[in-house]
C-alpha cells in the first residue's frame, strides 16, 4: 500500500508549524505509522524542535529549500522513510517560500510515484500579511508567484490569524484566493485550529475534477507546471544559472548562536524594529536572571515570545530575509548581552 502524504504549504510565519502540531497531537490517538519530513531554510532547525515528543520520527532536510537546491535529497530522504519505516502517513513541511508545484514534481520521481499517495497540498495563509505580501513583493516576481502558487494549487486553505485581521481585511483576502483558486475549500482559522478529520480527508481537487469531468483535459494542475527544462536541469545541476528565477538568489538566510542570557527587553524591542526586510526571525534565547528558555517568534510586525520546556534546544536565532544588512543586525543583536 502506498504512504499517504500531505503537503504543509504556506509562506513563512503563517502557521504551519502550528497545524503540525495540532495533527500529530491528533494522529497520536490512532494508531497509524506517521513519519514528518520537514525542512527549514539556514543550518539551524527551529520548527524541528517543536516538533519533538510527540513520538513520531521527525525527518529534516536543513540548509535549502526542498523545491530546489535540495529537491534530490527529498527524493532521496523519502526513499529512505519508505524503506526503513514503512509508514502510513507522511505529513512534509516546506520552507514558507517553497513552490509547491516543485515539491509535486519532486514526489512524483519514478522510483517513489506508486509508493506515494499525494493526499492533499494544504496551504494556511496569514490573513493578515496576505494583501500585503501580495503587493509588495511586485519587484521580486520569483516570490509572488510563489506565493501565489501556494494558493493556487492548494487542495484545501487554511485563511488562518484571523484574528489579526479586521472583517474587511478578511473579506478582501478571502476574495483574492477564490480569484485564484475557486475550487479550493477555505476553513478560516484562528492558531491553524480546524477540524483535523476534515483536514485529513483532503482530496485532489485534481482527482475531483477529473471525476466529475471525466476528461484529461479538464484536469487543472498538470504535472509539467514548473517543471524545468532538461537545459534548465543541466545548468542547475552545473552550478549555472537558468531561465527560471531562483528564489535563492534573493531569499537569505543566516542564524546567530547565543553566547549567553540576554536582557529581555533590548531583546524585544531588537525583534520590534527589525528593518522590513527581514521576512522572518525565531530561534531560542534566554533572559538575564531567568532560568527558563524563551521560544521566540518574529513575522513583520508579529512578535511571540513563550516559554519554552522541550529538550534543551541550543540557544540561537535565525534569520531570514531579503537583501539583509546582517552585519548590523547581528550588531544591534550583540547589544542585547548588556
Ligand atoms: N495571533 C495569531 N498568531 C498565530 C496564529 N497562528 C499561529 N500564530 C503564531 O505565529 C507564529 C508563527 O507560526 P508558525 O506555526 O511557526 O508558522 P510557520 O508557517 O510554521 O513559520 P515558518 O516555518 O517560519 O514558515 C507563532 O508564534 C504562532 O504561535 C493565529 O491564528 N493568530
Amino acid at each position: 500500500m502506498s504512504a499517504h502524504v500531505y503537503l504543509l504549504t504556506g509562506y513563512l510565519g503563517s502557521g504551519k508549524t502550528t497545524l503540525l502540531q495540532k495533527l500529530l497531537t491528533h494522529l497520536q490517538q490512532q494508531d497509524d505509522k506517521v513519519v514528518v519530513l520537514m525542512n527549514e531554510m539556514g543550518e539551524e532547525d527551529i520548527d524541528g524542535e517543536q516538533l519533538q515528543g510527540f513520538g513520531f520520527p521527525v525527518k529534516k532536510l536543513l540548509d535549502g529549500c526542498i523545491c530546489c537546491s535540495i529537491q534530490g535529497e527529498l527524493t532521496e530522504g523519502l526513499k529512505d522513510i519508505l524503506q526503513s519505516l514503512g509508514p502510513d502517513r507522511i505529513l512534509i513541511e516546506t520552507t514558507g517560500v517553497a513552490d509547491p508545484i516543485e515539491v509535486v514534481d519532486a514526489l512524483t520521481h519514478p522510483e517513489l510515484y506508486d509508493r506515494l499517495d499525494l493526499r492533499g497540498i494544504i496551504s494556511v495563509v496569514d490573513a493578515s500579511r496576505f494583501l500585503e505580501l501580495n503587493s509588495r513583493f511586485s519587484s521580486t516576481s520569483s516570490l509572488v508567484k510563489t506565493i501565489r502558487n501556494q494558493v493556487k494549487y492548494a487542495d484545501l486553505l487554511l485563511l488562518n490569524k484571523m484574528d489579526l485581521a479586521t472583517a474587511d481585511v478578511l473579506q478582501k483576502v478571502e476574495q483574492k484566493l477564490k480569484e485564484l483558486n475557486p475550487l479550493a475549500p477555505i476553513h478560516t482559522t484562528i492558531q491553524s485550529d480546524m477540524d483535523l478529520n476534515r483536514l485529513l480527508s483532503v482530496e485532489r481537487l485534481a482527482k475531483q475534477y477529473k471525476k466529475d469531468n471525466d476528461t484529461a483535459k479538464a484536469v487543472p494542475v498538470q504535472k509539467t507546471i514548473g517543471r524545468l527544462s532538461p537545459m534548465d536541469k543541466l545548468k542547475q545541476s552545473l552550478g549555472l544559472r537558468t531561465s527560471q528565477p531562483s528564489l535563492y538568489n534573493s531569499i537569505d538566510s543566516f542564524s546567530h548562536q547565543f553566547t549567553g542570557p540576554v536582557h529581555a527587553e533590548k531583546f524585544e524591542d531588537f525583534l520590534y524594529a527589525l528593518p522590513k526586510n527581514v521576512y522572518r526571525a525565531k530561534g531560542y534565547v534566554q533572559f538575564h536572571g531567568k532560568q527558563e528558555l524563551i521560544s521566540f517568534q518574529h513575522t513583520d510586525n508579529q512578535v511571540h515570545l513563550f516559554p519554552f520546556e522541550n529538550f534543551g534546544p541550543k540557544m540561537v536565532a535565525v534569520f531570514i530575509g531579503e537583501g539583509m544588512d546582517q552585519e548590523k543586525i547581528l550588531n544591534d543583536l550583540k547589544d542585547c548581552y548588556m
